[in-house]
């Protein structure tokens, strides 16, 4: 569904955001992006949406060069970003006049989720908090019914009811044609939804993994103590002891912990990599 070759981008010559990146993402998976401040999430969703294109190598998104911003792409994608501006309308007014633009998209699944997000749709764009706007928007990309939705940040705003509603309702469009793609720093709103990892970690993709496979290879744990060996790749003190990431040498079932993962990616980025073969 989106593929980047070798692709290689920068804002300025100063400082190269991607360097020979390469990544397909498949239809069927909600696919979490996690990385440092800066590293360059927001870019990569843009990249695939076509609002910024590399310098050189290639990003194809549904079959087409995403640079190229044709009209039969973009009306199969929706991507919310993290600030987006509001034009001073009534949400119903907003939706008459954006709504053309996705073939597929349905109005009585909107007033379904605004209607779960207690939302009016006769109010004012402009006279909704930050998190009512964001639930505004997230049910408005979501009803479009595009196969590709890319959400950056989606949960930032949203108080914990909502977060759960939207961990529900993402749940409930995930399908088989469907890719989604989520930029998160909210691990813990999002580690039951997410089934793909992609971790980007200076200028690179370090980890591009389905969870079943993150918890073959790698195991969660909190011990009391931490011993010497037992191939510990990574351990942090927490209030009930340690939490360890080691590699699942046993086959020992246990749940994935985004946040454990993360960390230990940014402490031992070379360990994590040699066990799930990237270059
Ligand atoms: N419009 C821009 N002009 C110049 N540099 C930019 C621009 N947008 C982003 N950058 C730089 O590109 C790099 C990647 O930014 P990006 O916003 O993609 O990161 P991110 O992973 O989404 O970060 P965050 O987690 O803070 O949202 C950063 O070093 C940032 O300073």
């Amino acid at each position: 569904m989106i593929t980047l070759n070798d692709v290689s981008f920068a804002y300025s010559k100063k400082k190269e955001v991607f360097s020979n990146l390469n990544l397909t993402l498949e239809p069927g998976s909600i696919y979490g992006l996690l990385g440092k401040n800066g590293a360059g999430k927001t870019t990569l969703l843009k990249m695939m949406c076509g609002l910024v294109a590399p310098y050189s190598g290639s990003c194809t998104t549904l079959g087409e060069k995403a640079a190229r911003k044709s009209p039969s792409l973009m009306r199969e994608l929706f991507f919310l970003p993290e600030e987006f501006y509001m034009p001073d309308m009534r949400i119903n007014k907003f939706v008459s006049l954006n709504a053309p633009f996705y073939p597929a998209f349905d109005l009585n699944q909107f007033h379904r989720y605004l209607d779960e997000f207690e939302i009016n749709p006769d109010n004012r764009l402009r006279s909704l908090s930050y998190g009512e706007k964001k639930k505004v928007m997230i049910g408005f990309g979501i009803a479009t019914n595009t196969k590709l939705l890319l959400f950056d940040e989606p949960t930032n705003g949203l108080d914990i009811p909502s977060k759960r509603q939207f961990r529900r309702i993402m749940a409930s469009i995930a399908n088989e044609d469907k890719c989604i793609i989520i930029s998160t720093h909210q691990v813990r709103d999002l580690e039951t939804l997410i089934d793909h990892l992609v971790i980007l970690h200076n200028n690179r993709i370090l980890l591009n993994e389905n969870v079943g496979v993150i918890t073959q290879k790698l195991c969660f744990k909190t011990v009391q103590t931490v011993a010497n060996d037992q191939g510990i790749i990574y351990s942090e003190s927490s209030l009930k002891g340690h939490n360890i990431l080691l590699k699942n040498a046993e086959q020992e079932d246990s749940q994935l912990d985004m946040e454990l993962l993360f960390n230990g990616v940014q402490h031992c980025p070379e360990k994590i990599n040699h066990l799930f073969n990237l270059n």
